[in-house]
């Protein structure tokens, strides 16, 4: 577990929790303290409020909770604020205390409070595959480093781990207007605990950091990170879902050589579920690989291609 933290002492807020008639009508003050366990490696690095916890949002969810709903106990009131803030997934522990400093006692006292400790579930990793595709410059730069730029912050996504990508091909364009740039298309593989959802939608975070915006269907754009499947056909272990937020496996993906020929680049042994069959994804680039081009790795690594092996980084 991390050692950093972030620590949110002495919030106030006046609640109608408690046991007896008269705490429920009159209601009294409660003093919210949280501490929260996360990794703050990035937010330091980044200075970007975005890849950590806000704690004013933490602070206004706690006054939230103490406002809200009246329950009989402070431990249930600890517990739920626990509960809220671990639904982060980047929190790795979270402390409650809650004190009620008039509580009625019977005796003169300084302070009753209650402490709940929340850890995050560790749900068991799962295969994911994203794609990777840009066509635009984005602040000078081409989009090959663009996409390399995007495999590294699929690196430190938390929830993510063993990502491995292919290597970089280049591919005609497929849809969209006519005279669009050539593609530079690479997918990653990776094994995630964080959910379908969720992982969409640190997708889509990462997007909008590389200056992604939608705008024409399948036109240019500096980033596209599209999230192909989510589980293990093979073992029935996969996500399908006809959502239109979050369609699974991607609908366009078995037809798609600028996935699929990365893909089997990167895990020559893929699967690919479409509709009730298992399709070996090799197979299919096969069938689907005109107009992808690998491209030749930055520093000459020597007569034998290492970005055939994909690199775990
Ligand atoms: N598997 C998926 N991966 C990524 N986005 C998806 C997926 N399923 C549904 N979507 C939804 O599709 C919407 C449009 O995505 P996006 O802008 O990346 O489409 P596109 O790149 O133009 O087309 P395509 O989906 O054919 O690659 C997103 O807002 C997202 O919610
Ligand atoms: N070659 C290529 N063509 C595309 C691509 C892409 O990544 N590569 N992405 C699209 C929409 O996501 C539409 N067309």
């Amino acid at each position: 577990m991390s050692a950093d933290r972030i620590s949110l002492r002495g919030v106030r807020a006046t609640g109608y929790h408690g046991v007896f008639e008269h705490e429920r009508r009159d209601g009294q003050e409660f003093v919210i303290d949280v501490e929260v366990t996360l990794d703050l490696g990035r937010a330091g690095a980044t200075d970007d409020l975005h890849d950590t916890v806000d704690y004013g949002a933490l602070a206004a969810g706690v006054v939230a909770r103490v406002e809200g709903e009246p329950f009989d106990l402070i431990e249930r009131l600890a517990t739920v604020i626990a509960e809220d803030v671990r639904r982060d997934r980047r929190v790795e522990e979270v402390r409650v205390t809650v004190h009620k400093p008039h509580a009625p006692v019977g005796v003169p006292f300084g302070d009753v409070a209650v402490t709940v400790v929340r850890t995050r579930e560790t749900a068991a990793p799962v295969p994911v595959v994203v794609a990777l595709g840009a066509n635009l410059p984005r602040d000078g730069e081409a989009p090959e480093v663009t996409v390399e730029a995007a495999v590294a912050a699929l690196e430190t996504t938390p929830g993510l781990a063993h990502v491995t990508a292919s290597a970089l091909f280049d591919s005609d364009p497929v849809g969209g207007p006519a005279d669009q740039p050539v593609y530079v298309n690479a997918v990653v593989v990776a094994r995630s605990t964080l959910s379908a959802q969720d992982l969409l939608e640190a997708l889509h975070g990462i997007e909008a950091r590389f200056g992604r915006s939608r705008d024409v269907r399948w036109g240019p754009r500096t980033l596209d990170l599209d999230l192909v499947q989510y589980g293990d056909p093979a073992a029935g272990t996969d996500v399908v879902s006809a959502d239109p937020a979050l369609t699974l496996p991607h609908p366009r993906a078995h037809a798609r050589g600028f996935v699929l020929v990365p893909w089997a680049d990167v895990d020559p042994a893929a699967v690919l579920r479409h509709g009730d069959r298992v399709l070996a994804v090799r197979d299919l680039a096969g069938a689907t690989g005109h107009g992808i081009r690998r491209r030749a790795p930055a520093t000459a690594p020597g007569p034998d291609d290492p970005s055939d092996e994909g690199h775990e980084r």
